[in-house]
């Protein structure tokens, strides 16, 4: 090709790969009329504000100040959306169920975890048995053994008065040893704050993938041109850390899923009952997905290995980070307010105390009748949802009503959103969670009472599209969280052991909370990218 024709030939290129943006760009021009922060800067508007890993005050702060649709502008004059409005909210996920989904990038980062449309489904269906009350209960024994190994692993260590422990990495320890024992069946070891390679490269997966994010959008790009192997090489060559530390946790996580993956075959194959029970009877996930595979593999649901490799690595992050999160924020807010820690303490006592019980004698619904530690998680995830935010964008131009009308840049007053294809909607989780309109002007103070009388009329009133206690924390929809009660459950195993073997209380260094992905603690002016969460520790 000539140099002439090359010079003409790549702008062509350029328009063909931007025209869906310019298009939308030209598209968005009412949604310029919303209110919302002013953008900081030109060209990256609020991103970087909105997704830094320091953004967690800015988000606060954002997400309550503007009422139902919240204006955000993006990288290079994109505007995105963030949406709290009940009835927007049940739009989306209602009316066009089928339309509002991950956005592409974040489909490709996730390494197509569950996969899309049909495919996604299908997938879902089959998993979901998995999650369900039915199973769980059978999981409770296992949980609440976990939970009393741990707690004998801390005494152990720290068996003084008021010693300083850094509880939020038992805290993650246990977290992935349920999900390890009761999703997988494979237990990663003694529950020591080490923990393994695995664990902890589980553990840096967050706060890297966070350094990485405003490159995230180019992903689908970068995808289409090239062929993965170069993506992965390109990931090991260029000089920038987050991109090569990536690649080695991807690395260290793909490897130990293979390792479980090839025990479970050979179990599975060999159909040696002894060693099929050891590994939870072929009830885990891992085993339910490989004899699927191993009856049909022709079933468009059939995972490839690759696939269940990604699958299972993807399953622990998502299970691991957001319960540890929930966990850890319950623990430091025990510690702050020792009433409501006495009270529990109370109920814990109460429930043990009856026929001489042990907490290890509890079963699932005997956890779950206990309506103060149900009400303590409650009011913690609603508060502290872990996700402030979560993506969805839809091919297609959509109208979103609004339940209440909110006020223009224009003074005029707007009661429904045009939103053109391809614009990124966040579901504002926050935002719904915190309404002082729907929970009452008291709505931003944690008050675990407000779930033990009937709730203000206003909260069914407002029909929040939830599948969890009016929160969106586990948001919605046919993307929701499918462990939701998975977690429930281990946080109320972990936090009656924790509150009837110690009295907590805060530890003089000052704790910020960060975004790496799921809101993640840290002492104050800490170098490390690691959770931490020091609280003092009197066993009783
Ligand atoms: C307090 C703890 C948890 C919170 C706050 C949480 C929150 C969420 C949220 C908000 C989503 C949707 C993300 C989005 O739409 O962008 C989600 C999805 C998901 N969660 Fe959870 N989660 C928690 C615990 C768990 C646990 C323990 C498991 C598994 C054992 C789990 C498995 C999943 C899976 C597999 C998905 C993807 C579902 C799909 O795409 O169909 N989560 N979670």
């Amino acid at each position: 090709m000539s140099l002439i024709a090359f010079l003409w030939f790549l702008p062509g290129v350029l328009v063909v790969i931007l025209w869906p943006q310019i298009r939308r760009r030209a598209k968005q021009r009412q949604l310029r009329n919303i209110p919302g922060p002013s953008p900081v800067s030109r060209w990256t508007g609020v991103s970087k504000e909105l997704h830094s890993p320091f953004s967690v005050p800015y988000r606060e702060k954002v997400l309550t100040s503007y009422g139902g649709a919240i204006r955000l502008d993006d990288l290079f004059g994109d505007v995105h959306l963030a949406v709290s409005d009940p009835l927007a909210l049940a739009t989306i996920f209602g009316k066009y169920r089928d339309s509002y989904d991950f956005t592409e990038s974040r489909i490709l980062s996730m390494n197509k975890v569950f996969g899309k449309g049909k495919e996604h489904s299908e997938q879902r269906k089959r998993l979901t048995p998995v999650f369900s009350v039915r199973y769980l209960r059978d999981m409770v024994p296992s949980f609440n053994h976990v939970a009393s190994e741990l707690i004998e692993v801390v005494r152990g260590a720290h068996p003084n008065r008021d010693t300083e422990v850094e509880i939020a990495e038992y805290i993650s320890r246990f977290s992935l040893e349920c999900v390890g024992r009761a999703v997988l069946g494979y237990s990663f070891g003694p529950l020591d704050k080490h923990g393994t390679d695995y664990s902890r490269a589980l553990k840096e997966f967050g706060p890297t993938i966070v350094q990485l994010n405003t490159w995230r959008p180019l992903l689908p790009f970068l995808n289409r041109v090239f062929p993965r192997s170069w993506l992965r090489f390109g990931a090991e060559v260029i000089p920038y850390k987050p991109l090569n530390r990536i690649k080695g946790i991807s690395d260290s996580v793909n490897a130990t899923a293979r390792e479980i993956l090839q025990q479970k075959k050979a179990v599975l194959q060999s159909g040696d009952k002894l060693m099929l029970q050891e590994l939870g009877e072929g009830k885990d996930l891992t085993s339910i997905l490989m004899q699927h595979n191993i009856r049909d593999s022709n079933d468009i649901s059939s995972f490839s290995e690759e696939d269940l490799v990604g699958q299972m690595s993807l399953l622990l992050l998502q299970a691991t980070d957001t319960t540890s999160s929930a966990l850890v924020r319950t623990v430091q807010l025990l510690a702050l307010h020792s009433d409501v820690q006495a009270k529990l303490r109370d109920e814990l006592r109460e429930a043990t105390a009856q026929i001489g019980r042990t907490l290890l004698d509890l079963d699932f619904d005997s956890f779950a009748q206990l309506p103060y530690l149900d009400a303590v998680i409650r009011e913690t995830i609603r508060m502290y949802p872990g996700f402030y935010m979560a993506s969805r964008v839809s091919p297609e131009d959509t109208v979103l009503p609004l339940r209440s009308p909110i006020q223009g840049v224009d003074g005029q007053p707007i009661s429904e959103l045009y939103v053109p294809a391809g614009t990124t909607v966040w579901l504002n989780i926050y935002g719904v969670n915190r309404d002082p309109t729907i929970w009452g002007p008291d709505a931003a103070v944690w008050k675990p009472e407000r779930w033990l009388s009937p709730l203000p009329a206003s909260v069914a009133d407002a029909r929040i599209p939830s599948m969890f206690s009016h929160i969106l924390t586990f948001v919605a929809g046919s993307r929701s969280c499918i462990g939701y009660n998975f977690a429930i459950t281990e946080m109320r195993v972990l936090l009656a052991h924790l509150v009837l073997n110690f009295e907590i209380t805060p530890s003089d260094k000052e704790i910020v909370w960060k975004m790496s992905g799921i809101a993640s603690p840290s002492v104050k002016g800490a170098q490390t990218t690691k959770p931490e969460m020091p609280v003092r520790l009197t066993p009783l």
